[in-house]
């Protein structure tokens, strides 16, 4: 634990002295005078009780009463104008450094993190805790925690030693109480962090529907479904079963803190009698009986407390550096030094198998294949048969078990970040529908050319787009968003259109389709591939689709079934076989044949 504590301290501490070491020295030294004030200011309180008396009876004169009365008023009045030095400036600029320079790590990590991590509940619940309490834990800890420790141990040893003065067992008799109380509340709290930690997952699955309640999409598809009334009672009940969880929770916190709490109470009772039993035997002054009861009720007791506190909610903060390590340490995409696009792209995937992280079922058997650079090539099969899981292996968003799979000869860990950013124009079924305008919408697919209107009409006129955007009221500048006054939606086929069209922007070798026209008519789908693969001329095409209509245009089919290839072929060779293409084809001819005879 002390490493743990040690480390979180040390991390804070070096992006501040790192960026701003001054303020570390404001601290430090504002916590040491602070920790000076109070025994300063017991025994000035006892000078000035017993000094004031001999003033009164005329055995001390006034003038030399005079520097006592300047150091009570130091004493006074110091430890407000620490407090206001450390709450108006130490806080709000550490703040400002924690802010600028966390937030900057943890996108800096972001950016270059696996995308497997973002589809695994262990990371997201890493990378959650991360983004939602490194900023505050950090300024608990600095300056803070920092401050605190500081200014208390200075003041307690201070203290201390004042009552070790009168009889060297008597910080014993304060101290004991205190640890066995320290002891008991810290233990319930880190138990509590631990219980706490356990709800998140909890806590994720019962308010995720009231997240999903909140979007767009969801308000126009209940108020079709007239499923409101339906999602908000689960919803509500969800809440509710949470609500008593945590109630159950709040209950025993209550009680053990209840049971507990009293120690320390007894032990100001006790040590007022003791102070009491040694002044009645004429060891110590009146002043020092004053002031020392005084303390033990104020500022002792005070610091005791703030210590107790801090150990006790230090656990959490800590805890949080512990998730901010383990966000660190997620692991990051690889990149190598092949630093230009390959004009044209074969494929090989070889003995691939692959098993999601945290699930134990194999989703690709060994599955081979090779395509060649400009091929255009379709992978089918049923449902969950493992396509789209091929598609994401390629993209290098996950890593197979086994096997390799390279990209014009060579893994995608063999190229720069900037190459890999531009192999692949992908356009999936889950369309990016970005609140920016048509333009900028397909520019995104090259950010380094979102301002060539030239390229992007090019882009535009390659997926059958340019008479859509012909008749938006501004054009190519219109805005793709409700929430805007004058802003348009498209249509699902239109948004469609427009993210093929934003994967051919910027002359990427490698086109990648996963069921992307599942909103277009058939028909209409059959032309856009066509065209599609006329306009990809040389650029290898991986496309995933059920609508087998689309298949027959393309020079090799690969059939999946069971996470394993069963077949591949061109469209009449698989017909010819009899095998399940040709039987999921048949089952969808008519369909066609009633289209295309109506
Ligand atoms: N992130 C994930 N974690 C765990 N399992 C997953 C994940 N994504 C997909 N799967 C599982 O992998 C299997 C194959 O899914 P995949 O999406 O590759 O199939 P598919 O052939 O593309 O299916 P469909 O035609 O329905 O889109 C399914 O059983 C699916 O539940």
């Amino acid at each position: 634990m002390m490493l743990r504590i040690t480390s979180a301290f040390k991390q804070v501490l070096v992006i501040i002295v790192k960026h701003r070491p001054f303020l570390a020295l404001v601290c430090t030294i504002s916590a040491m005078v602070s920790g000076f004030l109070a025994p300063l200011a017991i025994w000035v309180n006892s000078q000035i009780i017993d000094l004031g008396l001999e003033v009164a009876s005329h055995k001390l004169s006034f003038k030399n009463y005079i520097p006592y009365l300047i150091l009570f008023g130091i004493s006074l009045l110091m430890p407000q104008i620490i407090t206001t030095i450390k709450t108006t400036y130490l806080e709000p600029a550490t703040e400002l450094i924690f802010s600028t320079s966390l937030k900057k790590d943890l996108i800096r990590q972001l950016e270059k993190m696996s995308y497997e991590h973002f589809e695994n509940e262990q990371s997201l619940e890493i990378m959650d805790k991360t983004f939602n309490r490194l900023e505050e834990s950090a300024t608990h800890l600095f300056p803070n925690y920092f401050f605190r420790m500081i200014a208390t141990t200075i003041s307690l040893l201070g203290i201390l030693f004042l009552f070790f003065d009168i009889r060297w067992w008597l910080p014993l008799t304060l101290l004991l109480p205190f640890f066995l109380d320290s002891y008991f509340s810290t233990k319930d709290q880190f138990d509590i962090y631990q219980e706490m930690d356990a709800y998140w997952q909890r806590e994720q699955r019962y308010t995720i529907l009231g997240k999903m309640l909140r979007t767009r999409k969801s308000v126009t598809e209940n108020q079709l479904l007239q499923a409101s009334n339906y999602l908000v009672s689960t919803y509500k009940s969800r809440l509710e079963k949470r609500n008593k969880e945590f109630e159950h929770y709040y209950f025993l916190n209550l009680t053990r803190h209840f049971l507990r709490q009293n120690i320390m109470r007894f032990s100001q009772l006790i040590n007022v009698l003791i102070l009491l039993f040694i002044y009645y035997r004429g060891d110590i002054a009146i002043g020092v009986l004053l002031a020392l009861i005084m303390a033990i009720f104020s500022s002792l007791w005070e610091d005791l407390y703030s210590l107790k506190n801090i150990v006790k909610s230090l656990g959490v903060h800590v805890k949080t550096f512990d998730y901010y390590q383990a966000y660190l340490q997620l692991s990051q995409d690889e990149y190598g030094m092949i630093d230009q696009i390959p004009r044209t792209c074969s494929v090989v995937f070889d003995d691939v198998c692959f098993t999601y992280p945290g699930t134990t079922k194999q989703i690709l058997k060994h599955v081979s294949f090779k395509i060649e650079a400009g091929e255009k090539v379709a992978l089918v099969g049923q449902n969950a048969e493992g396509k789209s899981t091929t598609i994401k292996l390629l993209l290098g968003l996950f890593k197979p078990d086994s096997g390799q799979i390279t990209i014009d000869g060579q893994p995608l860990s063999a190229y720069t970040q900037a190459v890999r950013e531009g192999l692949f124009g992908t356009v999936f079924q889950e369309i990016s529908k970005y609140d920016i305008s048509v333009n900028d919408n397909i520019g995104l697919g090259d950010v380094s050319q979102i301002g060539n209107r030239e390229l992007i009409l090019e882009a535009a006129k390659k997926a059958n787009l340019e008479k859509i955007i012909d008749k938006l009221p501004e054009k190519g500048a219109t805005l793709l968003s409700r929430e805007f006054t004058g802003g348009v939606d498209l249509s699902g086929g239109q948004w469609q259109r427009l993210a093929i069209a934003r994967a051919f922007m910027g002359e990427k070798p490698l086109l990648i389709l996963d069921e992307p026209t599942s909103q277009m008519d058939p028909v209409v789908e059959s032309q856009i591939y066509s065209d599609f693969l006329a306009m990809s001329e040389e650029k290898t095409v991986l496309l995933v689709t059920h609508r087998l209509g689309a298949t027959k245009i393309t020079d090799r089919i690969i059939v999946f079934s069971g996470g394993s290839i069963i077949e591949a072929g061109t469209h009449d060779e698989l017909v010819d076989k009899n095998g399940l293409y040709a039987e999921m084809f048949q089952s969808q001819q008519q369909w066609y044949d009633v289209k295309e005879g109506a």
